[in-house]
């Protein structure tokens, strides 16, 4: 909404106003000149009168119209941070990188005093982590002016933005290939694309860019010339599932926001693995757990070390299965297994996961990489058209019902996420009161 009066018109208006007081005061004082002297007493009138009155025009611009200008400027000014502020808050939402908690909390804190002003929240308990560090970083910005906190918050998000940026710059002449993914490392060769999840410190734990990572590998593996894909660990973890750390970033929009778009990513994520069209192959070398055990009912076969594990502890979560387990575990397994282990938490060893027809085939864990890649050549060997045809067909008829599986148990989830039970759960391992 535009204001009225205008204050950029303002000092025209006030100059224009001037000049007709000032002209009706002349004709006033001096009517009686005008009709009574002559032509050339006149002509000096008229000079000294244009003299003096463009002198006040001039000092009525400098000095009243200037501070109605700063003001508007000022304004201004305002208005586009508040502007700016909007931006900023959408370009976190959009970055690609996780800017480490740290900062994470200084957004936050920047957000809710810009948006709500000095912190007035009851402090959190000591054992709500995640809530009292919030407070914290909030409560530490005092009485922060509004419009300071949201200047700030609009310059650290700049400052992100760059930084992120310039880190992500790929050096020219390098290779794209091998410095493109922060959390996995994608490799090409002999017709097989292997995506390795690369977080062995955390045992590959899956965190958000490492959900962005996969889907972005999958694409690509999708569109390149190789013929098989297949997914691994690195280190002695094939991976411990969903980054628990995950539920620790809440956004501005609060948990709810976050649950939303965790729920919108998970089916994403999912819905490549459903929509793979070329054949996709686990080598579990080592313990699985959560979804990196569910998504293998989306695999076209699971070769696994004797070392490894089968665990999907949703219940000792607060959560409930996703990765379409509710309806390819029942496949696979049947009733009665698929609940041991999707609502009771069983773990199994691999040789228990192969009996239930989870796990195409077990190998000792010392011949396990030479005997699967022996397997792996040889199939990239055949004709790709006829694989990817072949699965196709097999696909095909279940693919309507495996997306329309993947949206309930994300929906199911959504809600989940927000139970006192899974937010105790995650408290638990991160205070790390317990592991599983
Ligand atoms: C508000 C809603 C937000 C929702 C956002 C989610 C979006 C998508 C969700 C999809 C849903 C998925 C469901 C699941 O995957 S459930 C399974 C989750 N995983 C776990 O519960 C495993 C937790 N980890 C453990 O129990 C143990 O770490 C372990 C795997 C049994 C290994 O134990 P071990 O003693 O050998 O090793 P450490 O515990 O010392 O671990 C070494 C370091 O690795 C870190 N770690 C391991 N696993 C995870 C994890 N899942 N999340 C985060 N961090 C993990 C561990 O903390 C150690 O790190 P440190 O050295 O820095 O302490």
């Amino acid at each position: 909404m535009s204001d009225f009066p205008d204050l950029r018109y303002f000092p025209i208006w006030s100059c224009f106003c001037n000049l007709f007081l000032k002209l009706t005061h002349y004709l006033k004082i001096n009517l009686f000149h005008i009709l009574w002297k002559r032509t050339f007493r006149l002509s000096v009138d008229t000079l000294n009168f244009s003299f003096v009155f463009c002198l006040e025009f001039v000092i009525h611009l400098q000095v009243v119209s200037f501070p109605v200008v700063q003001l508007h400027m000022n304004r201004t000014a305002m208005r586009a941070s508040q502007k700016d502020f909007e931006n900023a808050v959408n370009q976190v939402k959009l970055l690609k990188k996780d800017p480490g908690n740290e900062v994470k909390l200084k957004l936050y804190a920047l957000y809710k005093q810009a948006t709500e002003g000095p912190c007035d929240m009851p402090k959190p308990g000591v054992f709500d982590l995640i809530n009292k560090a919030k407070w914290d970083a909030w409560n530490t910005l005092g009485t922060l002016p509004k419009e300071t906190a949201r200047q700030n918050y609009v310059d650290l998000v700049s400052s992100l933005s760059s930084s992120l940026e310039s880190s992500s710059q790929v050096e020219p002449g390098t290779d794209r290939k091998s410095t493109a993914y922060e959390t996995l490392m994608v490799t090409s060769e002999d017709g097989i694309t292997k995506i390795t999840l690369n977080r062995p410190a955390k045992k590959n734990a899956i965190n958000i860019e490492m959900y962005h990572e996969i889907m972005r590998a999958l694409k690509a593996a999708s569109k390149d010339d190789s013929s098989i894909t297949v997914l691994t660990g690195n280190g002695d973890y094939y991976s411990s599932g969903n980054d628990l750390t995950n539920f620790t970033d809440i956004p501005p929009g609060g948990v709810e926001e976050k649950a939303k778009n965790s729920a919108i990513l998970l089916r994403e994520f999912v819905g490549c693995f459903i929509d793979f069209p070329k054949p996709l192959i686990a080598m579990v070398n080592g313990p699985a757990v959560g979804i990196s055990v569910t998504i293998l009912g989306l695999f076209d076969a699971v070769y696994a070390s004797d070392r490894a594990t089968f665990h999907t502890p949703f219940s000792h979560l607060g959560q409930s299965p996703e990765g379409c387990s509710s309806y390819t575990f029942l496949k696979i397994m049947g009733p009665a297994k698929a609940t041991e282990m999707l609502v009771f938490g069983k773990k199994l060893t691999a040789g228990e996961a192969c009996a239930q027809g989870l796990v195409t085939e077990v190998f000792p864990d010392s011949t396990f990489q030479k005997e699967v890649w022996t397997r792996l050549k040889a199939f990239a060997k055949l004709p790709p058209n006829a694989m990817r045809i072949s699965k196709e067909v097999i696909r095909n008829r279940e693919k309507e019902k495996l997306h329309a599986v993947n949206a309930e148990e994300c929906s199911v989830l959504q809600e989940r996420w927000l139970s006192d039970e899974c937010m105790n759960a995650v408290v638990n391992f991160l205070s790390r009161k317990s592991n599983l």
